[in-house]
């Protein structure tokens, strides 16, 4: 972008808050409703089609989904699955063609351009390619929204002082953006959209640009201001291990519709749609690939089966030895490794297995009775 030119949609800043009198009141008793931040009620994106004759194009379809007050919300999908469509849906930088966004209370496509702007001031932008000001220095990227709010400047300069200390870079405040690093660069982009105090912050493939190791710096800071800042976060991106680290609920987007949705470990975990089984199975990796396979049967005798690990079979390990035993089947592990999901456990073992007569067919039988999820592997 132009050295000097206004990143997009910066949003104005919030009145201070007031001083709250006297201590918090006590909370209610029991559970409360989660409430809801973002909601897509059944909506529709078309755009018209490029070029005289040119289709239409619908990017996305019959979308509803509930982002939760609070929550870090993941949106997966393709490339060219819908996903800044659906940003831009909820910044009301796009109008939906079908159904209703609602943000907080307010229902975008009943208000005019100056109600969408009100919404606006409460949602802070992070982008892929950070979208700093190259002629300002750090401090006055950050600064920048709170001036062109009005914000005087002792003010200013204190909220300056207090995003940069949060995000780790008071030290750099003077430099300026083409001294610093992708991760350092990201930084400065998540202070200057916090800096006017947004309730929700829309972080569109926020760490696409960066290399793995800065992406999980990057996204415990995302994690650092949903969790000290109660800022709700909605993560845009096509890399499962960002959802996978950092969401606490995904939305798996495909060719413009909502395949599942879930906590992120229910999706991961056991996706119940093609769409989402295949990034599992692409991050996971939890299932032997056709050429893994084929040296598996090169290298050992017996029917190759996976079992699926997960949380809710307690003791799983211990009942399936004891099938095994019970039917006199030699179970060798071969593949397979358990990781943690949202500090919980997930992954697969494939065994081979070799017994007398039906012994195998039997094991498989009384396993799958037991709720244990299994997959022969078929050959190729
Ligand atoms: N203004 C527009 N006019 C016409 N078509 C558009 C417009 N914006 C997006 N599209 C189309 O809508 C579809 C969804 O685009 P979108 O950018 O939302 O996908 P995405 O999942 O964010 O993909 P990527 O990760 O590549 O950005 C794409 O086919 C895109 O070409």
């Amino acid at each position: 972008m132009a050295a000097d030119s206004p990143p997009p949609a910066v949003p104005e800043p919030k009145p201070e808050p007031e001083q709250k009198p006297g201590p918090e009141p006590e909370p209610e008793p029991g559970p409360q409703p989660a409430e809801v931040h973002v909601r897509f009620d059944r909506v529709g994106k078309t755009f018209p089609g490029k070029g005289r004759g040119a289709a239409p194009h619908v990017a996305l379809r019959d979308v509803s989904l509930e982002i939760r007050r609070g929550e870090v919300f993941g949106v997966i999908g393709h490339s060219g699955a819908g996903k800044s469509t659906l940003v831009r849906l909820v910044n009301g930088l796009e109008t939906p063609t079908a159904g209703r966004v609602h943000v907080g209370p307010h229902e975008l496509t009943a208000l005019g351009e100056k109600g969408r702007r009100e919404v606006r001031r409460d949602i802070g932008m992070v982008f892929q390619q950070f979208n700093l000001f190259r002629s300002r220095t750090v401090a006055g990227n950050v600064a920048y929204p709170l001036k062109v709010a009005g914000v005087r400047q002792p003010e200013r300069d204190r909220r300056v002082a207090r995003l940069l200390d949060f995000v780790g870079l008071l030290d750099r405040a003077h430099d300026h953006p083409e001294q610093l690093s992708g991760g350092q660069k990201q930084r400065v982009g998540i202070a200057r959209a916090l800096a006017t105090e947004p309730s929700l912050l829309l972080a569109d493939e926020a760490t696409s640009a960066l290399d793995p190791e800065t992406t999980g710096e990057v996204l415990a800071l995302l994690r650092q201001v949903n969790r000290e800042l109660g800022v709700t976060i909605v993560i845009i991106t096509h890399e499962l291990d960002v959802i996978r680290s950092v969401a606490d609920r995904v939305a798996v987007l495909d060719s413009g519709r909502v395949a599942e949705t879930g906590s992120v470990y229910d999706v991961f975990a056991r996706p119940r749609t093609e769409a989402a089984a295949r990034f599992v199975g692409a991050t996971l990796r939890d299932r032997p690939s056709a050429q893994t396979l084929a040296r598996l049967r090169a290298r050992h005798t017996g029917r190759l089966v996976t079992v699926r690990v997960r949380d809710d079979q307690g003791g799983f390990q211990t009942r399936l030895a004891r099938t095994f035993l019970d039917h006199q089947v030699a179970a060798d592990i071969v593949f397979g490794g358990i990781s943690e999901l949202q500090e919980r456990p997930v992954g697969s073992l494939t065994f081979a297995l070799t017994g007398p007569g039906g012994a195998v067919d039997a094991a498989l039988v009384a396993l799958r009775a037991d709720g244990v999820d299994l997959a022969e592997e078929e050959e190729a």
